[in-house]
């Protein structure tokens, strides 16, 4: 699983804690970089956001690879101690603000599902990559968009 988000501090239910910041991409740019990320063996950051807007599907691709936070070491969670939820002021391009949903202890580990504001995955060739949130709520794979 890698690196991980974790607080130092005791974080009250329903704090901001940080944005998932980086890139608004292209679909094409992100199925290009995740192919390349996959090649060449590096993490795959990509968050492919999915939103019913004004009636209409919309998605955004936000890549924080090369520019971004700390948001982009969180990881999945089956049982999350967190949300990631679009923000928009005064911008049709949304933020990716993450909020605690319970309260969290220091030295706790910062996660969210990944799954809330993706689709669910209809397409069996897709590869699906084995969750290791050790969670009792464990559905056994990391949610994927079926982009
Ligand atoms: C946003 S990054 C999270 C930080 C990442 N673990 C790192 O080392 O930088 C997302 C990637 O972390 C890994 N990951 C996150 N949550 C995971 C989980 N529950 N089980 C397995 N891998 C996970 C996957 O490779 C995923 O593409």
């Amino acid at each position: 699983m890698g690196l991980g988000l974790f607080t130092e501090k005791f974080i009250t239910a329903g704090t901001f804690i940080c944005e998932y910041a980086g890139e608004i991409i292209t679909k094409t740019q992100a199925l290009y970089r995740q192919k390349l990320n996959k090649i060449q063996g590096n993490m795959n950051y990509i968050f492919c956001l999915n939103e019913f807007v004004d009636g209409r599907a919309n998605t955004n691709f936000i890549d924080p690879s090369h520019f971004g936070n700390i948001g982009r070491y969180i990881n999945h969670s089956c049982d999350p101690n967190s949300e990631i939820m679009p923000v928009r002021v005064d911008c049709p391009i949304p933020k990716l603000a993450i909020f605690s949903c319970i309260d969290i202890s220091p030295d706790e580990e910062i996660t969210f599902n990944y799954g809330l504001n993706s689709m669910s995955i209809t397409d069996e060739t897709i590869e699906r990559v084995p969750c290791l949130c050790q969670s009792a709520k464990c559905k056994g794979f990391i949610p994927l968009d079926s982009y």
